[in-house]
């Protein structure tokens, strides 16, 4: 009912975990290798540990969480090992990438290519909280620079994580950048960068670093996602498929990223607030709504969201 494929990724489940939120340890890992998730994806990893910003960093809200980690992880190498401990859960682990220039990038990447239980990586062009460094992805020739040497050297399924655009020429900009590259998905949205939470009782911001700015998730950025989901589904070639992370904890959520034209979605913010459970839950929440409207596969009604009339 909910199975799908990325480029040629087999998932029993189109509903995985966002990179970031727990999902930095191997107990992490494989608490979502026990869960309903149909993939594993790690948190970004740089090529040495880091330990990131100093906390607060994480906070959930009503609305959302608001986040300024820093890139904490505990280097590529870690998560390379890990695949061959996640392999029983038979689920794809794909392990996301953030490395602090390209040169370390490619070499992360350039290690991976031999191990046969990484399914995919993830190449994160849109890290909003590191200071001094932009989001890459916001920089469209720096974008077609790191995909042209990746793409030079890579030979494993590979996508990239994009900030949100909120521009409808640079949906189009990027996308003919995009669809220049043999990429098997792009991951649609990363936070919202340099938001600002306040607790306005005591007149101070909720998290520390970078004076309180930082990248929001949840409810605050779903109508984004969808439409970064929604062009970018329109503007790449098919081969190119989108999965949507932004906003989503319920079947609903769901069901209307994928109605958007997503092939997969990621689950973020949400499950930091009621943990991997959350998978079950909205599985079962989708496939009730699927059932209702008479839709067998998620490719019975995927992208094919109309314009009110
Ligand atoms: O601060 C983080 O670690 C972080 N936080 C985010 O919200 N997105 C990202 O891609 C990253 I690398």
């Amino acid at each position: 009912m909910l199975q799908t494929k990325i480029a040629n990724i087999k998932l029993a489940n189109c509903i995985y975990n966002a990179s970031g939120p727990a999902c930095s340890s191997l107990e992490e890992l494989q608490a979502l290798g026990q869960s309903a998730a149909g993939a594993i994806l790690s948190k970004s990893a740089t090529l040495a540990p880091r330990a990131g910003n100093p906390a607060p960093r994480y906070v959930d809200t009503p609305w959302g969480s608001i986040n300024s980690m820093g890139l904490p992880n505990k280097g590529h190498a870690y998560y390379l090992a890990a695949a061959k401990e996640l392999a029983s859960f038979q689920k794809p682990y794909i392990v996301s990438l953030s490395g602090m220039s390209l040169a370390d990038n490619l070499k992360m990447i350039a290690e991976m290519q031999e191990e046969e239980n990484i399914a995919a990586i993830e190449l994160n062009l849109s890290c909003p909280n590191l200071p001094g460094k932009p989001q890459t992805a916001y920089d469209f020739e720096q974008t077609e620079k790191v995909l042209a040497a990746v793409f030079a050297q890579n030979n494993k399924p590979l996508g990239v994580k994009l900030p949100p655009y909120f521009d409808l020429l640079h949906f189009e900009q990027m996308a003919q950048i995009l669809n220049q590259f043999p990429l098997s998905f792009v991951s649609c949205i990363n936070s919202i960068g340099n938001g600002l939470v306040i607790d306005w009782e005591k007149e101070e911001t909720l998290i520390r670093p970078k004076d309180g700015f930082g990248g929001l998730g949840g409810d605050y950025i779903k109508a984004t996602a969808l439409a970064n989901v929604r062009q970018f589904y329109l503007l790449l070639r098919p081969e190119i498929s989108v999965v949507a992370v932004g906003g989503i904890k319920s079947g609903q959520d769901a069901f209307e990223h994928i109605l958007c034209g997503a092939k997969a979605v990621q689950i973020g913010t949400h499950l930091m607030k009621t943990g991997p459970s959350c998978f079950a839950q909205i599985s079962a929440e989708l496939t009730a709504i699927m059932q209702a409207k008479g839709y067998q596969s998620i490719e019975d009604f995927r992208g094919k969201l109309k314009t009110a009339a």
